[in-house]
């Protein structure tokens, strides 16, 4: 069960031992909830009951959850307090299990201490999505928490990804992406709480980030709606234990039926897809 004391990295490895490497990533909108869930529900209610039905669902398979702030953003208070309590729900059912806080925050250092405080003292996220354009030096508030998790945006799934992630930089001429992965890696590791995203839709991207960092975690994005390859995916993504992989999927889990048993649908799509990792992992 669950520690409070354990570290991010900790319940993800714990996880990891047991077979677990799906991340359910919690992106709610209001519009596709299924009728069942709204009716006679306010937003804040629908929005919260929808996502907890779905940890209660699905926690005996994921290695982690991932809920985007956007779409809780979206709802103002509303969206907030169910992002709030769908955090806390998380985290008291099943302690075990870390919460990623999708964010993609990242600002000069001062800024930095607001969004260190709103996302793991006030909302208790396990771990926070960042992107790396300001350098290590601004994210000293996010890294010195030894106890969390950062997770730092290498190569995204997004079609366009390109345009300044694959830029030949430095002596070597290499991506940036790939000199993101090896700053953060090497310079930024200091108490071992960074991961790195790399999107499923970039197989070959993802095998050079493997080689270049080692047994590091990676946050892969874009199994399912995006149309990455899972075989590819893991074969590309897995380290030297066949770990290292928080393999997520939003839309094809959290949608896989809109009618009253789509917490059941989602259960059997997130075993599916946990079934297909670990075929491939070797
Ligand atoms: O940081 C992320 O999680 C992320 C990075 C990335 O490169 N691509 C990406 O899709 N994501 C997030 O992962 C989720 C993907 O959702 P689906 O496409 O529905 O599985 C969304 O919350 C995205 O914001």
């Amino acid at each position: 069960m669950g520690d409070e004391s354990m570290t991010f990295l900790k319940r993800l490895e714990q996880r990891w031992q047991q077979g677990h490497f799906v991340c359910v990533g919690l992106d709610p909108e209001y519009e596709r909830l299924p009728a069942s869930v709204k009716e006679g529900r306010s937003q804040e209610e629908a929005l919260t009951h929808f996502a907890c039905e779905l940890i209660d669902a699905t926690a005996d398979l994921v290695c982690a959850y991932k809920p985007n702030i956007a779409f809780y953003e979206a709802y103002g208070d509303a969206g907030l307090r169910a992002l709030g309590r769908t955090i806390a729900y998380s985290k008291k059912s099943r302690p075990e299990i870390p919460v990623i806080l999708d964010a993609k925050r990242a600002d000069i250092g001062s800024t930095n201490l607001g969004y260190v405080s709103s996302s793991f003292d006030l909302l208790q996220a396990d771990a926070i999505t960042v992107h790396p354009y300001l350098g290590k030096e601004a994210m000293a508030p996010f890294l010195k928490r030894a106890d969390k998790g950062v997770i730092v945006l290498a190569k995204t799934s997004n079609p366009g990804s390109g345009e300044f992630q694959d830029l030949l930089v430095g002596e070597q001429k290499e991506p940036l992406y790939l000199t993101v992965a090896r700053n953060v890696a090497r310079y930024w590791n200091d108490n071992g709480n960074c991961a790195l995203v790399v999107g499923a839709t970039y197989p070959a991207e993802l095998k050079r980030v493997r080689e270049a960092v080692g047994d590091f975690p990676l946050l892969i994005p874009g199994i399912g709606a995006q149309g990455g390859d899972v075989a590819a995916t893991v074969q590309a993504g897995r380290d030297s234990r066949g770990w290292g992989m928080i393999i997520n999927s939003s839309r094809s889990i959290i949608y896989a039926s809109s009618s009253t048993d789509f917490a059941q649908a989602a259960r059997s799509a997130t075993a599916a897809l946990e079934a297909e990792i670990n075929r491939y992992r070797g």
